[in-house]
């Protein structure tokens, strides 16, 4: 995908480098997802006062919405360690059982991307999270034998972009589910306004209101954006972020005023302009736009569908009529919103 796009939902080198001061380390500052907190203040209140592990948690959601971050918020406020792994890196079923059989009791194991374990991976871990234990084979041929292996009480907080990727056997083992949501402006002002105070950057309320209403509802995009911001203020403006300095800088980086880049109007383009407003499949766009349809589904779309300006049909994608009038085009007709939203398992 394109990688200088300034709102891209992915984490950049950048974004990794300043993310270890300012992401949340305890759930007070975790800010927005209030329903996933309460919940998680719950069930980690309820988990230490019994002294057992908490059960294992899955989380879902679009890229940047804080899946990481909240892991890292789970093994801090219970007080225990946090070993991290993601599904590609575990390639053989004697990775998993290391990873395992090294925890210490009521340590959280955090696998990325748990929607990409290979299924002899997946097999190993169906026991380990029932019943704390796991079968290895020792030897080879005939002589071969499998013994089971004690594990101490463990908590796996798995993430995944999208929960409808996730093999039902595997999903089902998980006692605790939470599915981000996109921010709201005024809980992405906050963020701003949080990540602002820690890097020492002087930012007006306004102008911190100016880059969470483009963010896309996402901490990563308005923190990155913050630091562009910050850019530019400092070169061309006094130093200070207000409506003014955000604004022009917002401009300079081609970011409308709905977040929205190059991208995602020659997304709303095409399938207005070459495909008469939809419905149009997502292979085809992904074709048109030399994006891979994972991109296109789990990184450019969810937001424009979030918000309205795509309209996901049975027969493909359509352009709403705010889609239309944010291009400055008149509607042609009323897209019928489909029924069936994989997503609408949960
Ligand atoms: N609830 C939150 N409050 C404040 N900041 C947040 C919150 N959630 C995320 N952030 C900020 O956004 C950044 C990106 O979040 P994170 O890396 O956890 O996203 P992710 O969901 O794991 O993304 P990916 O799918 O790419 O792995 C964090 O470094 C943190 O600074
Ligand atoms: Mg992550």
């Amino acid at each position: 995908m394109n990688e200088e796009r300034i709102i891209a939902s992915g984490a950049t080198r950048e974004d990794e480098a300043s993310e270890a001061s300012i992401r949340p380390r305890r759930l007070a500052d975790y800010l927005g997802q209030q329903q996933v907190r309460e919940q998680m203040q719950i069930f980690i209140d309820a988990a230490r006062g019994r002294s057992e592990a908490l059960d294992h948690v899955l989380i879902f959601g679009p890229p940047g919405l804080g899946k990481t971050t909240l892991s890292h918020v789970i093994a801090n406020e219970l007080g225990v360690n946090l070993r991290a792994t993601s599904g590609p890196v575990i390639e053989r079923a004697g990775d998993l059982a290391a990873l395992l059989t090294n925890l210490q009791p009521h340590d959280v194991l955090f696998i990325d991307e748990i929607h990409r374990l290979s299924p002899v991976v997946e097999e190993v871990l169906y026991p380990a999270m029932e019943d704390f234990q796991i079968d290895i084979m020792i030897g080879e041929g005939p002589a071969a034998r499998s013994i089971k292996l004690d594990l101490p009480p463990f908590t796996l907080v798995g993430a995944t972009t999208r929960a409808g990727l996730l093999t039902a056997p595997l999903r089902d083992r998980f006692g605790i589910v939470q599915r981000l949501e996109f921010y709201s402006s005024v809980e992405l002002t906050q963020i701003v306004t949080r990540s602002a105070q820690i890097l020492g950057i002087p930012c007006e309320a306004e102008g911190a209101v100016e880059i969470a209403k483009r963010s896309r509802g996402t901490p990563r995009i308005a923190n990155r954006l913050l630091r562009r911001v910050r850019d530019y203020a400092q070169v061309r403006a006094d130093g200070r972020i207000d409506r003014d300095s955000a604004n022009a800088a917002m401009q300079m980086l081609k970011v409308d005023p709905e977040g929205f880049d190059e991208l995602d109007r020659r997304l709303l383009n095409l399938i207005i302009e070459n495909f008469d407003g939809g419905p149009v499949g997502v292979e085809s766009l992904a074709a048109a736009l030399s994006e891979e349809r994972g991109t296109l589904e789990d990184v450019i779309e969810p937001y424009l569908i979030q918000q309205g300006f795509l309209v996901r049909t049975a027969r493909g994608r359509m352009a709403s009529h705010k889609a239309y009038r944010h291009l400055g085009l008149k509607p042609k007709r009323a897209p019928e919103p489909e029924s069936g939203d994989p997503e609408a398992l949960f």
